[in-house]
């Protein structure tokens, strides 16, 4: 069994079988609300980028992921940088991540549109339950750093944000990250 280093100050993973992707802004097409400064930006920019451990066969029950995720600072019009966000595709999955640097929102959502958040700094610990959607933005000027732990046979469900959203925008209002409401759910 390989196994990885994870660098503590910057949560970096390195070590045999540490697959890395990387988000561009040319990537995110829909993913903010405001879709056409989106595509007037720089589209080499980079959004966020993760790694990943994935010691067993994606989909395969019993095994556990390790990962590392980076978003980097910026917004779209009011919109902070974040990452797509997803439903795991075996819905009832749950998920830990953890904050390393940086400041951000774990936004979460559960499948009426009910959309709310978690603050993430250094050391807040998230348990994301099951059935929950999930996604993260920084909210502050510099990276915004990550670790998770998610069982590999959760799998990610994009297609369901992608077609419906979350139910609230994450905004930065006269300077305070403030989610608002895109749907009549109660926030
Ligand atoms: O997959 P996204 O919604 O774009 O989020 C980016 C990534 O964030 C975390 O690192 C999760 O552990 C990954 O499973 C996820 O892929
Ligand atoms: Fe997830």
């Amino acid at each position: 069994m390989p196994s990885i280093q994870l660098e503590i100050n910057t949560g970096k993973l390195s070590g045999e079988g540490v697959i890395t992707a990387q988000k561009k802004l040319s990537q995110l097409e829909n993913v903010f609300e405001d879709e056409a400064t989106r595509a007037s930006m720089d589209q080499e920019q980079l959004i966020y980028e993760v790694q990943a451990f994935m010691p067993v066969e994606e989909g395969k029950e019993g095994g556990l992921y390790f990962g590392n995720s980076t978003i980097f600072p910026g917004k779209v019009n009011e919109e902070y940088f974040m990452t797509r966000g997803h439903f795991h595709a075996k819905l009832d999955t749950a998920e830990y991540y953890w904050c390393i640097q940086g400041k951000g929102a774990l936004i979460l959502m559960d499948e009426n549109g009910k959309t709310w958040l978690e603050e993430m700094t250094p050391g807040s610990v998230h348990y994301i339950p099951g059935k929950i959607a999930h996604r993260v933005a920084n909210t502050g000027e510099e990276k915004l750093v990550f670790n998770a732990c998610w069982p590999s046979e959760a799998g990610h469900d994009y297609g369901t944000i992608e077609k419906e959203g979350f139910g609230a925008r994450l905004k930065d209002i006269e300077g305070t990250p403030t989610l608002v409401a895109t749907k009549n759910e109660m926030v």
